[in-house]
């Protein structure tokens, strides 16, 4: 019956039958899950490629708004095809479900690489990755997508390659938005949302390599004592200062070697 609510872990039980029933691919194991979506790793039985399946979370099933919020996702997915954003092969519904198959990329996220594996970002090396980031990000807005989500979580790494994954709260690019309106910079559908994340995200590398001398906590530019290129450059991103226009602009302002 459609009202019946179905527990994730038997929801679990029908996305490895269907799997198992699917000519092509082979069930490897659950993966996680976040606020919308279930996902799993699959294998693709002739190339042996692994491929994550995404869910909608049963219990939103029946939830119009976050279905389509969810085939949203599926859309600017299928809209992008970029060397680091997971390409779409197959979508289709499990159990009124909507889902979709897509890469697996094989690599650790920035969550993982600081709080499990204790990996420590000089600034150099931290000015490094986020230039590669916004690079991505700038051609992700010329096609006209902001990702709205870019959290250590969503950020991986792949021999030396940032990869972006987790297109459930991006949006499409509104170039006509007055600045001066935007009242939550974490929301905006323009770059202000997107670098106000690459700043966090550029905190979160800096951090990595901070030892706190006593208990009280700081602001972060009294405790990192960054050089004053870099904090100038931070300030902008998270729009203390005058935010940077685009993110092509952003790309163009990192600091240099000579700044630091
Ligand atoms: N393409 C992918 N390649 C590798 N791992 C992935 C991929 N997509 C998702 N994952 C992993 O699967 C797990 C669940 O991801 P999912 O995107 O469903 O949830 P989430 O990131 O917690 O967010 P949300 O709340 O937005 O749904 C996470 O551990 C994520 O790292």
């Amino acid at each position: 019956m459609w009202w019946k609510r179905i527990s994730e872990k038997n929801f679990d039980r029908i996305v490895e039958h269907f799997i198992a029933e699917h000519p092509d691919f082979s069930f490897k194991k659950f993966l996680g899950y976040g606020s919308y979506g279930r996902a799993y790793l699959i294998e693709d039985c002739s190339s042996k490629k692994l491929f994550v399946l995404k869910c909608l979370r049963p219990k939103h099933r029946h939830h119009k708004k976050t279905i389509y919020k969810f085939k949203q996702e599926i859309h600017i997915l299928q809209q992008l095809s970029l060397p680091y954003v997971p390409a779409i092969h197959l979508t289709g519904t499990i159990d009124d479900c909507p889902f979709f198959i897509m890469d697996y990329v094989n690599g650790q996220t920035f969550e993982q690489l600081i709080f499990q594996d204790g990996a420590k970002f000089t600034i150099v090396r931290s000015l490094a990755i986020t230039k590669q980031l916004l690079e991505q990000i700038t051609q992700l807005h010329n096609h006209g997508i902001v990702h709205r989500d870019l959290r250590i979580p969503n950020i991986l790494l792949v021999e030396q390659q940032l990869h972006i994954i987790d297109f459930g709260l991006a949006t499409t690019y509104q170039k006509e938005i007055d600045i001066s309106t935007i009242e939550n910079p974490k929301r905006a559908a323009n770059h202000i949302s997107d670098l106000y994340f690459v700043g966090h995200f550029l905190l979160f590398l800096l951090y990595s390599n901070y030892k706190p001398s006593n208990k009280k906590e700081k602001a972060w530019q009294q405790e990192l004592q960054l050089p004053i290129a870099v904090q100038d450059f931070l300030e902008r991103l998270l729009w203390i200062q005058e935010p940077f226009p685009s993110a092509l602009v952003a790309l163009q302002s990192i600091p240099q070697l000579a700044d630091i």
